[in-house]
């Protein structure tokens, strides 16, 4: 802690045109992605492919779905995917509430989940969603290329990877605490998450915190439509032996600053390896001693937030 530690994210810019592999601005953003992510686990990313036009589509979506009754959203089952279900009148955090979709990158989950919401279906939800995950997803796969190719790790492992990713796509919502409420309230709890990376993205209003190496707090303040946050989970956190950490975030709410009654609407982009993941070689040496054996990683889904990986496969 201290008046030095650190109050803003790294931003990362893979807005340049020329951003293709091998390119200069790639090598640069290659560097720099290893070296946010050793450092703090997470950082910001600003990203053009069309959210400044997407922008209002998406949000105006997050609140249709999120205006249901609370019958309706509970349609949207648990089922065995624990990051799936419905969760909200929480009276832990009452603020909360958020559904998921397996596979959420596809248009036919996509379309699949519309279909419970509205027995009739929402063409406009399901084509505004899907446009956002799209580039959702070319973020985390971008992030995927530079971190393989930043521990010198061989394009067809990348590659196996990318292919054997499934993504869980989480909405959530958070309301804004009453007003007479003075204090910050706990939107979402203290946790770590699981994904081998997560893309968070939200609307205007700020709540994010994430916890640095020296146990600081960060607000994240995302500054525009095109911002987005990469944060790394439990699963790369292993893969990577230690190099990278999943850091500690949370969403806190509070009113004092804009005294406006305002929904912080948010997505999560999960992505997980559908098999066994385990430590590369060439990331085990004298220094990074093997500290974790080969588990399933979407099983690690199985176990609630108060279980640390470490008790999962670690050595
Ligand atoms: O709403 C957010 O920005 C964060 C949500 C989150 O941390 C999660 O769903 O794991
Ligand atoms: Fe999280």
């Amino acid at each position: 802690m201290g008046s030095e530690g650190k109050t803003k994210l790294q931003t990362l810019n893979f807005n340049q045109e020329d951003l293709k592999p091998g390119s200069n601005s790639w090598l640069f953003a290659r560097s720099s992605v290893r070296k946010a992510l050793e450092e703090d686990g997470c950082f910001m990313v600003l990203y053009d492919k069309g959210c400044y036009e997407l922008e209002k589509r998406i949000f105006s979506s997050m609140k249709e779905v999120f205006d249901l009754p609370t019958e309706t959203k509970m349609r949207n089952k648990y089922e065995g995917m624990p990051l799936k279900g419905y969760v909200g009148q929480n009276p832990r955090i009452p603020l909360h509430e958020s559904m998921g979709i397996d596979d959420g990158t596809t248009l036919e989950n996509i379309q699949a989940f519309a279909q419970k919401m509205w027995p009739n279906g929402n063409d406009q939800f399901c084509e505004n969603l899907f446009e956002y995950v799209k580039i959702a997803e070319e973020v985390d796969q971008i992030v995927a290329r530079m971190i393989f190719e930043s521990y010198g790790l061989m394009e067809e492992h990348c590659e196996n990877f990318i292919g054997s990713t499934s993504y869980l796509l989480r909405l959530l919502a958070h309301k804004s605490p009453s007003k007479e409420v003075e204090e910050p309230q706990l939107g979402f709890v203290c946790h770590t998450d699981k994904s081998f990376t997560t893309i968070l993205h939200q609307n205007h209003v700020n709540g994010l915190m994430v916890e640095t190496k020296d146990g600081d707090w960060i607000h994240v303040d995302f500054p525009s439509p095109n911002s987005f946050v990469v944060m790394a989970g439990d699963g790369l956190m292993a893969w990577s032996n230690e190099r990278i950490k999943s850091p500690n975030h949370k969403v806190v709410m509070n009113n004092k600053i804009k005294k406006k009654n305002e929904t912080r609407y948010s997505l999560g982009l999960f992505s997980f390896y559908k098999g066994i993941l385990q430590v590369p070689e060439k990331l085990i040496d004298e220094e990074h001693p093997l500290k974790y054996k080969p588990f399933d990683h979407l099983a690690l889904l199985n176990f609630g937030y108060s279980v640390n990986i470490k008790h999962y496969c670690g050595i």
